[in-house]
């Protein structure tokens, strides 16, 4: 064995695997799968495979738009990287999220989602629509999750940095889809990351099951009635995988187990309630025992993939303990909602809809409400909701007094803001956005989409409130790296058209200054030079890689340092 597996593990995959364990051992020593996932928000598999040597000829079977792939072909080193045209992810991990089964226009919460993998697979399936919360209790994770994010275009997301408690309290069962993507012992991940294997002896089995249960009950608080929730590990150790589930089904009993019912082809394993301990079967009765055989086991010895465990839950419709959670909410939102923003939004915050079953008194006394009647008396008096931020701070904004905003500079922001996206961008593509699918918050200098629906995140860990469109400085507005990757070629007056193949594209990934033909300066429809000088969108086999300013005959390279390719 190549690897030099910790001893105790041996010893339990053999007790657990018996026959089965030397074709388990045997896999330690072939080579590990590696795969990569077109990023649906682009482009499909077959299109990315059309365009990319990088995808191999085989799909993986369970994953959209899912490809194997070779670890030499380094596909994060290839300019289509950088374009957010994929994820590279290893082919088990693409599991959990399409069992979610999320589609376009739902409440999707990924709750320990860094570094993003699931997160931008989760942003694929909404195709822009509904609402996507990703959190990280890792501050510093979050950091490659927000940049993931933004790498993939994602327009509709929420980027958290909060304890799944504090979620809770503030959203009840707000959402249809829950993914916990627990932390875990890895032992799925060895052949991956040789680290994890140092990790497995430092992290008990214990520790995580423990940090698995607390997660996990804090995630059902979240689940709507009737809504679903995956959880999945890396993982082989039972008591990390069924135990867990075993453990959270006796404690919420509002919740069962949806069989999986996968083809036999992808070579998955059921769930194996006979390997559950007596503590954890306790108060179970046998049909929910065996209902936990619907839940999946990838093996690496039967599946082209690594180790890993996923369940599919679901909450049933109708069950009161929802109010419960609701009225949690209003009473922690009082002193949650002494809101964080210097502005707020126009569309009614839902949090407070009939899911919730706040009372009236309820409401009243939540910070929330201030939003709603405001937005309320905007629509009134007419005001497009992409002027949404143009209103006066609530009194009790706590935040808002150590960093104070004036109104005046909100103004200064949004004055900024419309006169750019008038002179640069197609207006006629870019409002029906703005209107339809979220509200303009300023915070600072910076100007954010924050997706219709989502409340006001009034003394939360915001890493990013929504899509980060740009920052006002003294004299303009400087358009995000991330609004640039939201976009369409079609989206900006003036971009500036390049091929994979040309020197220039690898030139502008780098931050180098560009002097483009002018033919290649092109309008919306991506053919015809329109010349003129100003902000323009640069893209590349038609993908936006971000903005330069063009001043007729140089074009600056506006890709902030930390965006460029070293
Ligand atoms: C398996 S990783 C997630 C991988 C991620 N889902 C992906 O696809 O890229 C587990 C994550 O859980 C986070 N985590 C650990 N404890 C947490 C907690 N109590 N609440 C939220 N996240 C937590 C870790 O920081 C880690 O990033």
């Amino acid at each position: 064995m190549a690897l030099k597996l910790p001893a105790l593990f041996i010893t339990e995959m053999n007790r657990l695997l018996e026959e089965e364990a030397d074709e388990f051992f045997a896999t330690y020593n072939e080579p590990k799968h590696s795969g990569l996932r077109a990023n649906g928000l682009k482009l499909t598999g077959e299109a990315l495979r059309d365009l990319s040597p990088l995808v191999g000829p085989s799909e993986i079977p369970w994953a959209d738009g899912g490809y194997y792939t070779s670890e030499e072909i380094r596909p994060g080193k290839h300019l289509y990287y950088h374009l957010g045209l994929y994820y590279i992810q290893e082919p088990s991990a693409m599991l959990p999220a399409e069992l979610l089964g999320v589609r376009p226009g739902d409440r999707v919460l990924d709750l320990c989602a860094a570094p993003g993998g699931k997160t931008t697979q989760l942003a694929a399936k909404l195709q822009g629509q509904g609402v996507l919360v990703t959190n990280d209790n890792a501050a510093e994770r979050t950091k490659a999750l927000a940049k993931n994010v933004e790498l993939a275009g994602i327009r509709n997301a929420v980027v958290l940095n909060e304890e799944p408690g504090r979620i809770a309290d503030a959203f009840g069962a707000w959402f249809d889809r829950v993914l916990v993507d627990a932390p875990c012992s890895g032992e799925g991940m060895f052949r991956k990351d040789e680290d994890m294997i140092g990790q497995w002896e430092r992290h008990s089995v214990e520790r995580c099951s423990r940090m698995q249960d607390a997660i996990l009950l804090d995630a059902a608080r979240l689940v709507a009635p009737g809504g679903r929730l995956v959880y999945s590990t890396c993982t082989f150790s039972p008591r990390e995988n069924e135990g867990t589930i075993a453990k959270f089904l006796a404690a919420r009993p509002d919740f069962f187990v949806v069989s999986t019912d996968l083809p036999a082809s992808f070579g998955f394993a059921p769930g194996r309630p006979d390997w559950l301990n007596d503590e954890e079967k306790a108060g179970l009765d046998e049909p929910t025992i065996a209902s936990l055989a619907g839940t999946v086991r990838v093996w690496p010895h039967r599946s082209r993939g690594e180790g890993h465990f996923a369940a599919l839950l679901e909450r049933r419709p109708g069950d009161q303990a929802n109010q419960a959670c609701s009225a949690t909410l209003a009473t922690d939102g009082a002193s949650i909602a002494s809101a964080a923003y210097t502005a707020a939004g126009t569309l009614p915050p839902s949090v407070l809809n009939e899911r919730d079953n706040g009372t009236k008194d309820q409401k009243a006394s939540n910070g929330f409400l201030n939003e709603r009647d405001n937005g309320t008396d905007r629509r009134k008096r007419g005001a497009a909701p992409y002027q949404a931020a143009r209103q006066k701070p609530a009194p009790n904004h706590r935040k808002e007094a150590k960093h104070p905003v004036r109104v005046d500079e909100t103004e200064d922001v949004l004055n900024k803001f419309e006169e750019f996206v008038k002179v640069h961008l197609n207006e006629g593509r870019q409002l029906p956005v703005f209107q339809q699918s979220g509200r303009l918050l300023v915070r600072g200098a910076s100007i954010y989409l924050v997706p219709a629906e989502v409340p006001v995140l009034s003394g939360m860990n915001v890493v990013r409130p929504g899509w980060l469109l740009g920052s006002a400085t003294k004299h303009r507005f400087e358009p995000s790296q991330a609004w640039a990757m939201g976009l369409t070629s079609r989206d900006a007056v003036r971009s500036l058209r390049l091929s994979s193949s040309h020197p220039d594209s690898l030139r502008y990934l780098k931050g180098e200054t560009l002097q483009p033909a002018e033919a290649d300066i092109v309008g919306p429809d991506g053919i015809t030079p329109v010349g003129g000088k100003g902000w323009t969108l640069v893209c590349i086999d038609g993908f936006p890689a971000g903005w330069g300013r063009y001043d007729g005959t140089l074009l600056k390279n506006e890709r902030l340092p930390g965006w460029r390719w070293v």
